[in-house]
């Protein structure tokens, strides 16, 4: 039932006559805390302008996977390839500095704060000594409708929006801040059909315009199979199936997990 990827040795070079590396390559990691093994033996690779669904059950290692390409925790074998440069990625900062940006669960966005301070925290535009709030919210406009996020206005307050609104202005930033990769963790969790078409429509518009490459966590995988060009499974800290949208299908993807739950009970698994 699994695709195992086949292991994965050098980068693709990017030199003149061959493809384009991976926007994104992962080889080999694994992570311990303490007694528990989070991640065994992770393989994947990320397609320039691609969107990667990462699927797996609870406890799979989905959120530390993440949380090492976002700096935040160091792997303790593997090696990350980021556009074809082999790198030791050692803070959330130096993530940000390579291009990866993550938009988690809980946003990081300031709720007393409008939608303009927000899409400028941190990269505040300043006309000495004052925040130029002029500049800031005329920017924050022209992007949220570039990508066409619909905001009634950009100095409305973060906490009286919508938890979709909420998630289409984390996306937003993170694209503003130049990321090239973003990686969203659960970004339709929580969220009801409205909520969650909003975001996969900005997650089609961002695929279109092929600047960014994504890797989505999601539980959902209709909504997965709907705006992702290929999906991983992660099992027991491996990714154990790596199949093109177009060559699986909801079905296929809830067998999966069915004889995951299965097994688990039986006590086999890892
Ligand atoms: N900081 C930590 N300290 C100790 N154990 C951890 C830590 N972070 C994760 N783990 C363990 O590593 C394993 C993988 O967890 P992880 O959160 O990556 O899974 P997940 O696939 O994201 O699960 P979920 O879908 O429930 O969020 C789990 O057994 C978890 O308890």
């Amino acid at each position: 039932m699994t695709d195992t990827p086949s292991p994965q040795s050098a980068p693709d070079s990017g030199a003149p006559g061959t493809p384009d590396p991976p926007a994104l390559q992962v080889d080999h990691i694994a992570k311990r805390f303490g007694a528990v093994a989070a991640l065994t033996d992770v393989s994947l690779r990320l397609r320039k302008g691609e969107v990667l669904g990462l699927i797996g059950d609870n406890g799979a290692g989905k959120s530390t996977l993440i949380k090492i390409l976002s700096g935040f925790h160091r792997p303790d074998t593997g090696r990350i390839v980021v556009e074809g440069e082999e790198v030791a990625i050692k803070s959330v900062d130096h993530a940000r500095s390579l291009g990866i940006d993550t938009v988690y669960q809980d946003l990081a966005l300031i709720n007393e704060l409008t939608v303009y301070h927000n899409m400028f925290l941190n990269r505040e535009i300043v006309r000495w000594p004052l925040l130029h709030n002029r500049a800031m919210r005329r920017l924050a406009r022209k992007h949220l409708d570039d990508l066409g996020v619909r905001i009634a206005s950009v100095d409305a307050e973060v906490a009286k929006l919508s938890g979709g609104q909420r998630q289409a202005i984390a996306v937003a930033r993170s694209v503003y801040s130049d990321a090239r990769i973003l990686l969203l963790d659960e970004p339709l969790a929580a969220m009801g059909a409205k909520e969650g078409a909003l975001i996969l429509d900005l997650v089609r518009d961002l695929k279109a315009r092929g600047e960014v490459s994504i890797i989505i966590i999601a539980h959902n995988y209709a909504q997965v199979l709907e705006v992702c060009d290929r999906v991983n499974l992660l099992q027991h800290g491996r990714i154990t199936y790596d199949k093109e949208t177009a060559e699986t299908s909801l079905q296929e993807l809830t067998d999966l997990v069915v004889a995951e739950y299965r097994n688990t009970r039986r006590g086999g698994g890892s």
